[in-house]
């Protein structure tokens, strides 16, 4: 377990670039398994999750190359299906969330496709109802084995279908895409996510020949396609680390810009960070975030106190409520962050209660904050990062805090945010990284 340990109480400044984004990476990473072509994709984040789906699709046999710091070559032309039922398997897949995604490409191209119970972030439980349901609609056959936690789905052949989808899950709206594209026949998905990387996923699958429209609603219309081919993709900038930084520059009272951040994919981000007092400037497509000695969070126009919840695009992300709750405790006012989506992301306040911040936690999905106004600062302590956004909290806390803070199990961290440590030096953070 590696550790960070930070000297908190010093101002950030600078330019700072978004790295690409996590969850779309993980998303048109497993769609290279769609054809036997070369497929090129720039701008991937070099962090843990992704590399170890890398990982896999190299064991799976894909013939990978990197050809740029951010940019690798894809080619699924002759694959060994054989480690789908190796333990080793096993093991590599059930590390991370977003290997459930090569299910549905598996099962479009080879007839089948297996998983074991994916990883991820302990924030809830996290269903795969809404994947598999969606392959069984499109005709293929579904195995569970409980004990091995091992999931299965095989189809001769998949047939294009009506479907309303239980909820909008991004990850299972991705991987039923990525099956309907070579379906036979017309696939119509109800109530599909449709956030900024689920619209990139679909343009590339597009641009290798699928048929998809309604690209960015909730009703997907797909035309089976025989065949898919190659084609160079570039990953958008990471929207959950932009507004870590937003969140960072607020905290320490900095000012730092944020440089191509693709505004208009941002959708309500800005809009809630400005809700609690920060100010935001766009110019051109960076963020400008000017010091502010003080910011207030605002009431509803009834006077009544601000609620922050998450909802599936365009609603707010429930990857960064973590951020604004942190961010919360020292502005002026008191917010109510409602996390509905999962149910336990929120106990890591725990911590930021031990550093002095004033938070409530009525129940596993709300907490209230009173904000602080920068009147006293948080205390320097020593803590475990329990998941990735409850993690780059913890930092942000440690960051602002009277003294030096030690962060464990950084690997966490490390999951989704790229040498996180040497780009907080290159603008004036105080972190060194403990191996
Ligand atoms: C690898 C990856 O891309 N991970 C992201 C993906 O996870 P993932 O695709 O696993 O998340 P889902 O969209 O399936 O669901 C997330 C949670 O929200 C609940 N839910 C979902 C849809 C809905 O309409 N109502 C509802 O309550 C689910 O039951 C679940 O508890 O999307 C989540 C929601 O944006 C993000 O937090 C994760 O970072
Ligand atoms: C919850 C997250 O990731 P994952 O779905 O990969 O666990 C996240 O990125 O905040």
């Amino acid at each position: 377990m590696a550790t960070f340990v930070i000297e908190g109480g010093h101002k950030l400044s600078g330019d700072i670039t978004p790295q690409g984004a996590k969850n779309e990476a993980l998303q048109v990473i497993c769609a290279v398994l769609l054809t036997k072509d070369k497929v090129t994709i720039s701008n991937i984040p070099d962090i843990r999750d992704v590399n170890k789906l890398i990982y896999i699709l190299s064991e799976l046999g894909v013939k990978i190359e990197k050809i740029k710091s951010d940019t690798y070559t894809f080619q699924a032309d002759d694959l060994n299906l054989k480690y789908l039922e190796s333990e080793k398997f096993k093991q590599d897949g059930s590390s991370l969330r977003g290997s459930i995604m090569i299910v549905g490409p598996l099962l479009a191209r080879f007839g089948k496709g297996y998983i074991p119970r994916p990883g991820g972030d302990k924030i809830g439980r996290r269903r795969l109802d809404t994947h598999f349901e969606g392959f069984i609609k499109l005709g293929a056959k579904f195995r569970y084995n409980k004990d091995e936690k091992f999931y299965g789905v095989e189809a001769d052949y998949l047939t294009g279908t009506n479907m309303l989808l239980d909820e909008a899950s991004v990850t299972g709206t991705a991987n039923i895409v990525m099956a309907a594209v070579m379906a036979k026949g017309i696939t119509t998905i109800y109530n599909a996510a449709c956030e900024p990387y689920l619209q990139q996923l679909c343009k590339m699958l597009n641009s290798m020949g699928a048929k998809i429209r309604g690209v960015g609603s909730n009703l997907l219309i797909i035309e089976g396609v025989e065949i898919l081919s190659g084609c160079s993709h570039r990953i958008l900038p990471d929207m959950i680390e932009i507004g870590s930084w937003i969140g960072m520059a607020a905290m320490t009272k900095s000012s730092i810009t944020i440089k191509n951040v693709s505004w208009d994919d941002l959708g309500l981000i800005p809009r809630v960070f400005q809700k609690i007092g920060i100010n935001l400037e766009r110019k051109g497509d960076d963020i400008f975030i000017p010091e502010q000695d003080s910011y207030e969070i605002q009431n509803f126009i009834d006077g009544s106190i601000l609620t922050i919840s998450d909802a599936p695009w365009p609603g707010f992300t429930p990857d960064l409520l973590s951020i604004i709750l942190v961010v919360a405790t020292q502005a002026k006012g008191s917010v109510l962050i409602h996390q509905k989506m999962f149910e336990s992301r929120l106990f890591f306040v725990d911590k930021l209660i031990d550093m002095g911040a004033k938070v409530i936690l009525c129940d596993p999905h709300r907490a209230t904050v009173i904000g602080m106004n920068h009147e006293s600062s948080l205390k320097a302590t020593t803590m475990t990062s329990p998941d990735i956004r409850a993690g780059i909290s913890l930092l942000i806390a440690a960051l602002s805090a009277k003294g030096t803070s030690t962060i464990h199990n950084i690997e966490q961290i490390d999951r989704g945010y790229q040498n996180i440590d040497t780009r907080l030096r290159a603008i004036g953070a105080k972190i060194t990284r403990i191996e």
